[in-house]
């Protein structure tokens, strides 16, 4: 493959102990974004995001990330435009990141991993009653990737980094309200888009992913935070929340398209 043997990666990688490929498996997702290869396309939109903070509900570890989840019984927390035909809603955010900062990342950009990924999951309350149902749909989910990058200390970031020793353990959760992520996206409009997957089970190809083309600075302090987190509920023999991103999937039979030129 482009940068990396995906089959073996995937097989041995101890985390996402998920089946060498999903049988049938033709949108799976992470992907490397090849620049040169992704095609601009004019009639892509501009995405539009419109977020209630206090549709925020709370923050918890659930043994694979920590996500923050919102309220999503109305479209008070949307996006609409883009490459999508709907709005979606705001279901949760989550992270993924590396132990040190070479890598950590999902996707990689000319085969460049970022020290972390920022994912804000969102579903096609239009056409399906929930969001159980729209994670089996093929256009059933839009997830933003964002892309996060050693630099200045980022300070809407903090106010989650302040509350991650509350969550450290597996299956802990703490309310956390009147946060606005849309702090965590880049003012830049420029994005790749494609047809994909989610990354942990059950990896249904349901999702459209849309990449911030700009990452988002934080510190170290901030990855570090991250790190400090674990996979193991209280009582249980520690093991670091780190690592926590799935193997590159072979694209197969897709083209990643730009909203720029
Ligand atoms: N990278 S990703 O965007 O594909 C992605 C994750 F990487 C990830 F870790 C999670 S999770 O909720 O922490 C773990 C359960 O799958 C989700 N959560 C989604 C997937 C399935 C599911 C079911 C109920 C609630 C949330 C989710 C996810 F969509
Ligand atoms: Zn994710």
């Amino acid at each position: 493959g482009a940068c990396c043997s995906y089959r073996l990666r995937d097989a041995l990688h101890p985390l996402w102990q998920s089946p060498l490929a999903i049988p049938g498996g033709t949108r799976q997702s992470p992907i490397n974004i090849q620049w040169r290869d992704s095609v601009y396309d004019p009639f892509l939109k501009p995405l539009k995001i419109a977020y209630d903070p206090t549709t925020c509900l709370h923050i918890w570890n659930n043994g694979y990330s920590f996500l923050v989840e919102f309220d999503d019984s109305t479209d008070r927390s949307i996006i609409v435009g883009g490459p999508l035909k709907n709005q979606y809603r705001l279901k949760q955010f989550h992270f993924h990141w590396g132990a040190i900062n070479d890598w950590g990342s999902e996707h990689t950009v000319d085969c460049k991993f970022y020290p972390a990924e920022l994912h804000l999951v969102h579903w096609n309350a239009v056409e399906y009653p929930s969001f159980e149902e729209a994670v089996m749909e093929g256009n059933g989910l839009a997830v933003i990737g964002v892309f996060l990058k050693l630099g200045a200390r980022h300070k809407g970031l903090q106010t989650l980094v302040d509350a991650l020793p509350a969550v450290r353990h597996k299956d802990t959760v703490i309310e956390f309200d009147d946060f606005d992520p849309s702090c965590l996206i880049p003012s830049c409009p420029d994005y790749w888009t494609y047809a994909g997957s989610l990354t942990t089970p059950p990896l249904t190809e349901s999702v459209t992913w849309i990449i911030k083309k700009k990452p988002i600075e934080v510190d170290e302090d901030q990855l570090e935070a991250f790190r400090t987190l674990l996979f193991t509920s209280d009582g249980e023999e520690e093991r670091r929340m780190v690592d926590n991103f799935r193997p590159l999937q072979p694209l197969m039979n897709r083209t990643v398209r730009s909203s720029f030129r």
